[in-house]
């Protein structure tokens, strides 16, 4: 891999020139950096300081909060596997789902994920909801500007995606992973190896490597070629690699989820990666997943088709694809709950929970 395939962006650059590197990168790697980005380190940091706290409660104050079918709330370690077919055990994380703050009596939340946090007690934790939502609130803005830069990206009006994040799907996910040393070839893995499910991804970690991204031999990666979708993604396949994306200081890790892929038919990836811990070091991290409002149809844009080159992928809506996608890779998922709230809504049901444990 070389700095090509995951390249820093200044985002304080002028948006044309911001938005030619994005698509480099998108249509490269599917993964780069963004610095000048306008997030405070301060927050940043107090946002990890607060995480290490949450994480620190005895695990009967963590297991009060457990993940709701709302997909707000604790998820312990090894009850999310990313990688069934490789994985011995769950991943060795724990972690915690939080999403827009929606009020349990409003008429969204009567939709699939939608609802109201579960937050820590305050008089054990009186600082962590205010820090870690000016933290959320923090990453929707720079989320917005990334979909700027996206949209410019591909030859769109620069506000083409802004209307599908009127009522977004953000998850906020702190993480935890154990101090356990994986053991890939035993199938342990601090997370499995997968993509992203939505649409973009900003990650913060701490110094601590781990993180992992597939990346087929030759691919050219760092051009914007055709875009073949990534050969590797089955984890293992032939003809790839692991690289390593370290850690940079001040910079978050931006990378493009499945349903960007569907929406470009294949010209940004969605990339495959995952955590393996080669320290015997703990490590934190926080994903703020940030996806278009539930009924957004997500169908290949004119711009990415044309004569031999027809969509690959059939149009389906933000909610439908997330649901499937949760059903496949958490333990505690309740599928059957879930489509009779969806039926309720008058929404598709999932595909079957394939891959549950
Ligand atoms: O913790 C990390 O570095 C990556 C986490 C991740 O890939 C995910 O939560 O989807
Ligand atoms: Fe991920």
């Amino acid at each position: 891999m070389t700095v090509k395939d995951v390249p820093i962006i200044d985002m304080s650059a002028p948006e044309d020139v911001a938005a030619a590197a994005v698509r480099a990168a998108a249509a490269g790697s599917g993964f780069f950096y963004v610095t000048g980005h306008g997030v405070s380190q301060d927050l940043v940091d107090e946002a990890f300081t607060q995480q290490r706290a949450l994480f620190g409660l005895p695990l009967e104050a963590k297991m009060a909060l457990l993940q709701d079918d709302n997909n707000r709330g604790y998820t312990p370690f090894r009850e999310e596997t990313l990688d069934p077919a490789r994985q011995k055990h769950g991943d060795t994380k724990e972690g915690f789902y939080f999403g827009r703050e929606v009020a349990a009596d409003s008429p969204e939340a009567s939709k699939p994920l939608h609802g109201p946090n579960q937050w820590p007690d305050p008089v054990l934790l009186p600082e962590y909801r205010r820090v870690t939502w000016r933290y959320y609130t923090e990453l929707n803005g720079l989320g917005m500007r990334l979909l700027r830069l996206l949209a410019l990206s591909l030859g769109l009006p620069a506000d083409h995606f802004t209307p599908m994040f009127s009522q977004p799907l953000v998850t906020l996910r702190p993480l935890h992973y154990a101090a356990e040393v994986s053991d890939p070839g035993a199938g342990v893995f601090g997370a499995g190896a997968h993509t992203d499910y939505g649409m973009l991804t900003i990650l913060a970690t701490d110094d601590v490597p781990g993180l992992q991204i597939w990346l087929p031999d030759g691919s050219g990666c760092g051009g914007a070629d055709q875009g073949q979708g990534q050969g590797g993604a089955q984890g293992g396949a032939q003809g790839g690699r692991w690289h390593d994306v370290a850690p940079v200081s001040g910079a978050f890790i931006i990378n493009l989820g499945d349903m960007l892929e569907r929406w470009t038919n294949g010209l940004y990836r969605s990339t495959l990666h995952r955590v393996i811990n080669t320290t015997g070091r703990e490590r934190y991290s926080i994903a703020f997943f940030f996806e278009p409002n539930f009924d957004t149809v997500v169908e290949v844009l004119p711009a990415c088709t044309g004569p031999g080159n027809p969509p690959r992928y059939p149009p389906t809506t933000s909610g439908e694809h997330l649901l499937a996608k949760y059903a496949q890779t958490h333990a505690g998922y309740n599928a059957a709950d879930k489509e009779q709230h969806q039926q309720h809504a008058g929404v598709a049901a999932p595909a079957a929970a394939g891959g549950r444990h």
